[in-house]
C-alpha cells in the first residue's frame, strides 16, 4: 500500500515562509520521500518590503517588487493556497482557512510575520495609514494624488515612528512632494533610529535635514482626528493641523499567533530552539518576525527580512533532516549590516566594514536586493527591465 506523502504546511509567504518553501523544494528528495508542500498566504503576491517605498516615487513598479506567488512557484512542487489562516489546532494538526477548507499537516512552519498596532492611540485606526503592505502603499498613493491635485499650497504629512520605516518613508515623500511638502517625523524616543549604526543614523539625520523634514523627538501622539492631531511633549499637549498621518510605530504579533498553546515571550513571539523548532513541539518550526530565536552563539535574532531570509535555509534543511534521519543544524545568524533608502537615488549602507552613502549606496542597495529576490526568473525579468528602462523612458516618457 503506497504511503501518504509527508505534509508540510507553511503559513505565511513572506521572507520566512516563501524562502523556506523554495529552499525545501530545491533539496535532493528521494522519490519516495518527496513531501507535499503547501504554502498559505492571504495575498496573491510576495512583497519584497524593502522596496515598498519605491512605489511612491515611481522608481519601481508593483510587478518588480511584488511578483505573484503563481509566477514564483511555477516549475516547483509547491502548492499555493491563497486564503486567510483563521485557526490553528496544534493537537489535531489542522489549520482552518477562511473559505472553510482545512489543511492537515505533519510539519507546520509558522511564518505569518507581524502587524502594525493601530489601536494604541484614539483615532489612529480611523485616520492613520500604516506602511506595511501593497494595499497600504496604494491607499497612500490615492491620498497623495488627491492632495497633489488640490489647490492646497502645502501638503502637511505627519509620520509617527522614527524608526527605519518612518525615516525611509519621510525621505521618499519629501523627494516626491518637493516644495509643496511639509513633513513631520514624530518619535517618542530621544533620538531616531535607536538601533542603527552611527554612520547610517547620521546619514539619515542629514538627509532629513536637507529635505526640510521636521523631527519631533520625545513626542507622542495623544489623539488623531480628520484634519488635526494632538501631540504631547513634556506634558504639554498641542493640536497641529495635518492632511495625512502615516503610522510606522513598529510591529505587533497577531492574536492568532499569540493564542497558540506554545511558549511565548512577553511580546507574544513564539519561543524557538536554536534549530528553529517551537519549544516542546519539534514538528512545528517558527521563523521571522513572529519568532523569538537565539542562535547557536546565543545572539538574539532581530525581527528583520535579513534574518528571516537566513533562517529560511535552516528551517528547510532542518525539516528535511527531521524527515530523513539527519542531524539538525543550529541556526547561525550573520548580521551583514544595514541598508536604508534616503530618498530617490540616495541611500546609506553599513556592512562588513564598508560604509557607503549617496548614489553609490543607492546602486549597491539595488544590486544587493536584486540578488536577494526569490527566484532567478524574477531576478532576470527585473534586471532586464532596469537595464532597458532608460531606453523605454526615451521612447515613452513616464507620466507621474
Ligand atoms: C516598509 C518596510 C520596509 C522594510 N525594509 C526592511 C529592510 O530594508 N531590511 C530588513 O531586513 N527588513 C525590512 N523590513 C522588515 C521585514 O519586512 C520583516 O522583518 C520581514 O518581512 C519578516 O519576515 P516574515 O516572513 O516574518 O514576515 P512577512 O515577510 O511579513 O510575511 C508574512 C506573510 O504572512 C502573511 N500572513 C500574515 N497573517 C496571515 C494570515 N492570518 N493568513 C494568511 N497569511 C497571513 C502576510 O500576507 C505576509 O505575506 C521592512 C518592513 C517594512 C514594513
Ligand atoms: N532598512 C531596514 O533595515 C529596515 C526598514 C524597515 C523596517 N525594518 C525592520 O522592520 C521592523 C519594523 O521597522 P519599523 O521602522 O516599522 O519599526 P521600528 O524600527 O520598531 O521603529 C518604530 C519607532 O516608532 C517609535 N514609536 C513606537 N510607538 C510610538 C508612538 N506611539 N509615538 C511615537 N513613536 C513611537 C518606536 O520607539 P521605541 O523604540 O521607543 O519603541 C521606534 O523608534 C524593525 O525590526 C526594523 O528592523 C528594517
Ligand atoms: C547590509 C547588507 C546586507 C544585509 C541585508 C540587508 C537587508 O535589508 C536585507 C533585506 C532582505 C533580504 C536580505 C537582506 C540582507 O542580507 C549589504 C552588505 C554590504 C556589503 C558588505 C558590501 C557591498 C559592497 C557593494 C557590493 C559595493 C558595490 C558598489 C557599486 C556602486 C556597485
Amino acid at each position: 500500500m503506497t504511503e501518504q506523502p509527508t505534509r508540510i504546511c507553511i503559513l505565511g509567504g513572506g521572507f520566512g515562509g516563501l524562502y523556506t518553501a523554495l529552499r525545501l523544494n530545491e533539496l535532493p528528495w528521494r522519490k519516495s520521500e518527496q513531501p507535499e508542500i503547501t504554502l498559505v498566504d492571504s495575498r496573491d503576491r510576495f512583497l519584497f518590503s524593502p522596496f515598498l517605498y519605491e512605489l511612491l516615487t515611481g522608481e519601481l513598479q508593483t510587478w518588480e517588487i511584488a511578483p505573484p506567488f503563481e509566477q514564483l512557484l511555477q516549475n516547483t512542487n509547491i502548492r499555493f493556497c491563497q486564503q486567510v489562516v483563521t485557526a490553528i489546532d496544534i493537537e489535531a494538526k489542522e489549520v482552518q482557512l477562511s473559505e472553510g477548507e482545512a489543511l492537515t499537516f505533519d510539519y507546520l512552519v509558522l511564518a505569518m510575520g507581524g502587524e502594525t498596532p493601530l489601536d494604541i492611540v484614539p483615532g489612529a485606526a480611523e485616520y492613520a495609514i500604516p506602511f506595511r503592505s501593497i494595499e497600504d502603499a496604494y491607499r497612500l498613493e490615492e491620498r497623495l494624488r488627491l492632495l497633489e491635485a488640490s489647490d492646497q499650497d502645502k501638503i502637511r504629512i505627519a509620520i509617527v515612528g522614527g524608526g527605519y520605516s518612518g525615516v525611509e518613508l519621510a525621505c521618499k515623500l519629501a523627494d516626491r512632494l518637493q516644495e509643496r511638502g511639509r513633513l513631520r517625523l514624530i518619535e517618542r524616543d530621544d533620538r531616531i533610529l535607536r538601533s542603527s549604526p552611527n554612520f547610517n543614523r547620521e546619514a539619515a539625520q542629514r538627509a532629513l535635514q536637507q529635505r526640510g523634514v521636521w523631527v519631533d523627538l520625545e513626542t507622542t501622539v495623544q489623539s488623531i482626528e480628520a484634519s488635526t492631531m494632538a501631540l504631547e511633549y513634556r506634558q504639554q499637549v498641542d493640536p497641529i493641523p495635518v492632511d495625512l498621518v502615516l503610522w510606522t510605530v513598529g510591529t505587533r504579533i497577531s492574536p492568532i499567533v499569540q493564542s497558540l498553546p506554545l511558549k511565548h515571550n512577553k511580546r507574544g513571539q513564539v519561543l524557538t530552539t536554536t534549530t528553529l523548532q517551537a519549544v516542546e513541539h519539534s514538528e512545528i518550526f517558527a521563523l521571522g518576525d513572529l519568532a523569538d530565536c537565539k542562535d547557536a552563539e546565543g545572539q538574539q535574532v532581530p525581527s528583520t527580512a535579513q534574518a528571516a531570509f537566513q533562517q529560511a535555509d535552516y528551517a528547510a534543511w532542518n525539516i528535511w533532516a527531521s524527515m530523513t534521519g539527519r542531524p539538525l543544524l543550529p541556526f547561525r545568524y550573520q548580521g551583514l549590516g544595514e541598508m536604508m533608502t534616503l530618498g530617490t537615488d540616495d541611500a546609506t549602507l553599513t556592512g562588513l566594514g564598508i560604509k557607503l552613502e549617496g548614489q553609490m549606496a543607492h546602486l549597491a542597495r539595488r544590486l544587493i536586493y536584486l540578488y536577494r529576490f526569490p527566484t532567478l526568473d524574477h531576478q532576470v525579468r527585473v534586471a532586464f527591465n532596469w537595464i532597458t528602462r532608460p531606453l523605454q523612458d526615451m521612447i515613452s516618457p513616464p507620466v507621474r
